[in-house]
């Protein structure tokens, strides 16, 4: 079977607002490295040929230079500017890539992705076109009603999403062909929008998107328990 190039693009764009922190949190260090290093270093092992595109806010691409250069940090990547929402900073990161291939989607805030999930979400997009890691959900879920009332509904209907989301290029790059929706949280929901059906495979809980302190926490725990 024909070789496909690989490529991630790993989104690292946002602000951190439900952080708080004055350092953008890709940045904070967890077990001596940046997060961003940490999640770069995980592609990294997983193939030493892969094509790594980061998108970055303009305003922060100097102090990930100099971080690069403090930590003697040497994965080879790509850094492109981000948009003002996690699709425009796909969308930029997409932009860039011409040739086809797989392409992988994932949160630079996603330092805990196991190797073997990123290896089958690349193995089952060649034959599906659009995979995305799954969890079971493990609290009970309510729906909130229009009259704000609530009601029951079977976790087991539900999985909770995360990434890497692996797709043909040929695919991602049609999905991102359309206007911006507010419910696109997530490269899945582009593809599935643009017609496409996308396959599901088994997440690894511990790769949790670091998004308030408390995550940070659970994040220095994994690390010093690796
Ligand atoms: N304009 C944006 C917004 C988000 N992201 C990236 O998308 C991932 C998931 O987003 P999230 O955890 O929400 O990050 P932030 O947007 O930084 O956080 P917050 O919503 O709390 O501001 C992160 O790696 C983030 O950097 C991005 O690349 N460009
Ligand atoms: C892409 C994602 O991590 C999948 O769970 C999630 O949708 C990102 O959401 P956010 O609101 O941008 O953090």
């Amino acid at each position: 079977m024909e070789i496909k190039k690989k490529y991630v693009i790993i989104v690292a764009g946002g602000q951190g607002l439900r952080m708080g922190s004055e350092i953008p949190k890709q940045f904070k260090v967890i077990g001596n490295y940046p997060i961003l290093m940490h999640t770069l270093n995980t592609f990294y092992q997983y193939d030493n040929n892969i094509h790594i595109i980061l998108v970055l806010p303009h305003s922060h691409q100097e102090y990930w230079n100099q971080l690069c250069k403090d930590y003697n940090f040497h994965i080879k990547h790509t850094v492109v500017s981000g948009g003002n929402t996690r699709f425009a900073s796909v969308y930029n990161g997409l932009n860039i890539i011409s040739e086809p291939g797989l392409i992988a989607v994932h949160d630079g805030v996603r330092p805990f992705t196991s190797q073997q999930v990123i290896a089958n979400a690349f193995k089952k997009a060649e034959l599906f076109g659009a995979v995305i890691p799954v969890v079971e959900v493990i609290d009970s879920l309510r729906e909130i009603m229009p009259d704000e009332s609530s009601k029951s509904v079977p976790r087991q209907k539900f999985r909770a999403v995360q990434t890497p989301q692996v797709f043909r290029s040929d695919i991602l790059k049609r999905a991102y062909t359309q206007t911006y929706n507010e419910w696109f949280t997530d490269d899945a929901s582009v593809v599935e929008s643009a017609g496409y059906s996308v396959h599901l495979i088994s997440g690894n809980t511990e790769n949790i998107k670091i998004t308030t302190p408390q995550d940070l926490l659970l994040a220095e725990m994994f690390i010093s328990h690796a």
